[in-house]
């Protein structure tokens, strides 16, 4: 299977589109589980095959990751009946790229690993189906622009969403119909179900546009069931730093408002980074808080400007205050920074898995993409 990966690799693109088009051709009942624009589709999936074609021996994150992307697809509304045709065309696609290299064993090894795949995709969504719904329905009660095409949403469900803070929730909205994209409550769970989110107005981001300039009070958008790992470990004392960039700021507030709530007895370090002074938006809020809570401590770093005190992106900011060895470190902000932060934090001593991040692109995969990437040195 690898080997055919190999061979298909120049031609991704091409494969990923051939393979939709014989899907809606053979099976035009499933174009309306797809959003109009396949563009962040045809990644997804790409990057999903190549995940699950790197962990095909190494059943244990194999099985997890199939897990996720199961109960994942219940928000898509997957149903079991679609994974034969799914793998058809798939299987299709593959055979049609791989040329003379495909072969009756590579055709049986791919329907054997893709039967195993959806096997455990179906399984685990079906457990999820036990225990929690695929949506919710949110209506818009809140909407406050905070600048630079910021904006803080909040949303109340319409039945209970369980929740760990530091997890993050997948969005549809009714303009960007199937286009699901991913953000965190910037808040542990509160009592009257409400959740605000932090949303920037990306410039290629139709979702993220609209819900910065279109949503209104009373809009009603579709939440899927939070994932992430990013969380505190109850029964860990280590003390914290966290790294927070841009609106990544939003899981990092909701992890320091439930160590507040569990009654911390640790140190708690935060470094807030935006761009310019006037982007940082969720300072003073975490100040407030910090004036509130002897255990927490809140810096700021502005990039593009010149600030005296302040100046830098947060990874190096981070580098210049510790030593971070003895902490449970918590990353949330755009890829790069992440990934900077990760290698400074790995190279003060703290192991990898005191690290805690959570992809946003696309949950699952990137996580995993990039933790490959970090253990690789090449990558460094
Ligand atoms: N909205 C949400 O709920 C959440 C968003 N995120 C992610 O957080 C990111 C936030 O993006 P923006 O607000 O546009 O942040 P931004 O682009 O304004 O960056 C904020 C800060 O991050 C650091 N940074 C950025 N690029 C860097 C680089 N290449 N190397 C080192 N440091 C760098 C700098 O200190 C910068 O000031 C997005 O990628 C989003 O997916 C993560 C978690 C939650």
């Amino acid at each position: 299977m690898r080997a055919s990966v190999a061979v298909v690799g120049p031609f991704a693109g091409e494969m990923t589109v051939y393979f939709y088009a014989i899907l809606f051709t053979r099976y035009p009942q499933v174009r309306g589980l797809f959003p109009d624009n396949l563009d962040v589709q045809r990644d997804r999936l790409l990057r999903g095959l190549l995940h699950i074609v790197d962990l095909v021996d190494d059943a244990e994150n194999l099985v997890r990751f199939c897990s996720r992307l199961g109960k994942d697809h219940r928000k898509f509304g997957a149903l079991h009946g679609h994974y034969p045709a799914v793998g058809e065309c798939l299987l299709a696609a593959l055979a049609r790229y791989a040329g003379p290299a495909w072969s009756p064993e590579l055709a049986a090894a791919w329907t054997h690993g893709y039967g195993v795949v959806a096997q455990v995709m179906m399984h685990a969504a079906d457990e999820d189906a036990l225990n929690r719904p695929a949506i919710w329905q949110a209506e818009v009660v809140h909407h406050l622009h905070r600048g630079h095409g910021i904006a803080e949403i909040t949303v109340r469900p319409d039945g209970p969403y369980p929740y760990t803070a530091g997890q993050y929730a997948s969005m549809e909205t009714p303009w960007q119909p199937k286009a699901w994209r991913y953000y965190s409550p910037a808040h542990a769970p509160r009592s009257d179900n409400t959740l605000t989110f932090h949303v920037r107005a990306v410039r290629q981001g139709q979702v993220s546009r609209a819900l910065v300039y279109n949503a209104r009070p009373g809009d009603v958008v579709r939440l899927g069931p939070t994932q992430g790992e990013m969380t505190l470990d109850p029964g860990s004392d280590r003390d914290l730093v966290c790294v927070a960039g841009g609106t990544g700021v939003a899981p990092i507030r909701a992890l320091v408002e439930q160590a507040a709530r569990n009654g911390i007895k640790r140190y708690v370090d935060v470094f807030v980074g935006a761009r310019t002074a006037e982007e940082l938006y969720g300072l003073d809020d975490m100040l407030r808080m910090s004036q509130r809570h002897h255990w927490l401590s809140v810096r700021a770093a502005v990039s593009h400007e010149r600030i005296a005190g302040l100046e830098g992106t947060l990874p190096r900011v981070l580098g210049e205050f510790g030593p971070w060895y003895e902490h449970e470190a918590f990353l949330s902000g755009p890829v790069d920074m992440v990934t900077e932060a990760t290698a400074i934090l790995a190279r003060q001593g703290v192991p990898q898995e005191r690290i805690h991040f959570d992809p946003f692109d696309v949950p699952a995969l990137e996580a995993s993409l990039r933790s490959r990437q970090m253990t690789d040195p090449a990558a460094e």
